[in-house]
């Protein structure tokens, strides 16, 4: 029997339970990649995504071919790509992960299982997260949670990958071991804008690097430094593109994490006053309940896949916004006038990264600030993201727009933030040149006082904000409003808190600090 593992978000050897499963089930294995113009040139789609999965695909070609197989790249949307690829190979499985996408890739999926059963070719997918495929209750997936992280090891990289001898094989005029270049593949997507030695090499080498230099040296400032644009590139662990784009696997970070803690905590039991272990141990138990909340996040979009357009409280469907485009472009452009947005949006634009807090208060101000419709930002802001993770973003977009109605209305003041982050204005003279003749007090009262050179405030944000609050806390207090709040919480609300099992007390033990953490950024 000869296996496919289609490569979906999941590029790395190591702990690859798609891999591994085709492995054992069909002895021989033909790893590909359909590169999709359907995806790669989505809405949501943009070069930092891109060029992540092909510096990925680079890597694992040359780890691939250390092992003694071939990765097949088809330039072809899908399930098409699949039909011309058998013509040329008659495989009889496919293994591929479980993927919680978009609804572009939820709609290819859908085409891809009708092709296999039409041409019996036995389609298995396995997850690789807490992630769990048609739960019937939240109240449940604690146990998937154990099972798939905790209690089972990580599965070793395979020594050989066998494989038939491959023809040389050409498909819609492409070479199938060529990887192409950014620039040929996709050159409408490149943008001037990005600074790409400051964006994040996303590889399994790199992965593992990352994970290294965060657990034994870059972790100690975690907790306080990931809420600074100016720390947080450096103390924040940087394993979202990672862990988004599959060259590490949960479960392995999982492990090393408790590796670290129990060192960590056997140190603590001997030496109870070290105040460097003491930093370190709240350090990482803070990162570790960050990784949770990306599979209770994911795990929304999955239940709900249609979240990506609407509200996930119905309620809030009727919630007024401007929809004014020139207020949006401004937004994603960095011109709004408010310094501490603006410097944002062109870090991101630049490097494809910005830590939670900024990222909130983006979204957070766009929405009150603005009356930016979340609808309208949720696909400009995705394609930023290096990092760009379908269930998180949704989610974090309608949290932050305080649409959810499960969550204290929170509101994010650009100045305050400014004040508090950014006291020197270093980030944001770094990312607004028109900003650097300033001093750091003039750039703070910029709403009161003209700085040429510079745009005055697109908007009078406080009015703004007054009236936004208000509509929200018309619809929070009406009896619509509490109804399907109350079914939002039943649905999609974190356990954590609340239920606490004899199994989530094991899985406290392994990994301390499963418990709910403040999302608006401690
Ligand atoms: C509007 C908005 C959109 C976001 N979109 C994404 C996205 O597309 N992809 C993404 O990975 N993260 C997203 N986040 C969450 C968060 O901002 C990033 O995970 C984090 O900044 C990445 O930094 P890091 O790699 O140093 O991770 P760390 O801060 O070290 O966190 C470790 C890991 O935990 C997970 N994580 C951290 N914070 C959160 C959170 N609030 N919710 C869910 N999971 C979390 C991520 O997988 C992350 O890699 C978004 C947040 C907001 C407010």
């Amino acid at each position: 029997m000869l296996a496919l593992w289609w490569i979906k978000r999941d590029f790395r050897l190591d702990d690859n339970a798609a891999l591994h499963a085709a492995l054992t089930e069909c002895g021989q294995v033909i790893p590909v990649f359909f590169l999709e113009s359907d995806i790669y040139l989505a809405q949501d789609a943009s070069a930092f995504h891109l060029h992540a999965q092909l510096t990925a695909l680079a890597d694992l070609q040359n780890s691939l071919r250390l092992r003694g197989a071939e990765l097949l790249i088809v330039r072809c949307n899908l399930p098409l790509g699949f039909s011309l690829l058998r013509q040329h190979i008659h495989f009889t499985h496919i293994f591929s992960h479980e993927e919680t996408g978009a609804a572009v890739t939820f709609k290819r999926d859908i085409a891809v299982k009708k092709w296999c059963d039409a041409e019996s070719v036995i389609w298995q997918e396995v997850p690789q997260s807490g992630v769990v495929r048609a739960l019937r209750s939240r109240d449940n997936r604690q146990q998937y949670i154990a099972e798939r992280l905790f209690d089972s090891e990580p599965l070793p990289v395979p020594e050989v990958v066998p494989q038939p001898l491959l023809p040389s094989l050409t498909i819609n005029q492409h070479d199938c071991y060529q990887i192409p270049q950014l620039q040929e593949l996709a050159p409408q997507l490149l943008d001037e804008r990005i600074q790409w030695s400051s964006v994040q090499v996303v590889n399994e080498r790199r992965a593992k690097r990352t994970l290294d230099s965060f657990l034994s040296d870059r972790g100690i400032g975690y907790r306080g430094g990931i809420s600074s644009p100016n720390k947080a590139f450096f103390y924040g662990s940087r394993l979202s593109p990672h862990i988004a784009w599959g060259t590490i696997s949960l479960r392995r970070i999982f492990s090393r994490l408790h590796r670290r803690l129990t060192e960590l905590e056997e140190l603590l039991n001997a030496q109870p006053d070290n105040k460097l272990a003491q930093r370190w141990h709240k350090s990482l138990e803070g990162f570790s309940a960050r990784l949770f909340w990306r599979d209770h996040f994911v795990q929304r979009l999955e239940s709900a896949s249609w979240m990506e357009s609407r509200a996930l409280n119905p309620a809030y469907e009727q919630l007024e916004y401007s929809r004014d485009a020139a207020r949006l472009d401004a937004w994603i452009d960095g011109h709004t006038g408010f310094p501490l947005i603006d410097a944002c949006m062109r870090c991101l634009q630049a490097t494809g990264f910005l830590n939670f807090r900024m990222r909130a208060m983006l979204v957070n101000f766009a929405c009150f600030g603005l009356h930016i419709h979340w609808r309208d930002l949720q696909y400009p802001l995705a394609r930023l993201f290096t990092d760009y993770e379908p269930g998180i973003h949704f989610s974090q977009i309608q949290m932050q727009a305080a649409i959810v109605g499960i969550n204290t209305i929170r509101v994010y003041s650009p100045l305050k933030q400014l004040m508090d982050q950014d006291p020197d204005c270093q980030f944001i003279k770094r990312w607004v040149p028109e900003l650097r003749g300033f001093s750091a007090e003039q750039i703070a009262c910029h709403e009161s006082i003209t700085l040429p050179g510079y745009p005055a405030p697109l908007v009078d944000a406080e009015h703004n904000i007054r009236i936004m609050k208000e509509r929200i806390s018309v619809i929070r207090k009406s009896d619509e409003g509490q109804e399907s709040a109350q079914r939002v919480l039943v649905k999609h609300g974190s356990r954590m808190k609340q239920k606490r099992t004899k199994k989530i007390h094991k899985l406290d033990a392994k990994v301390p600090a499963a418990k709910q953490i403040d999302l608006f950024g401690v």
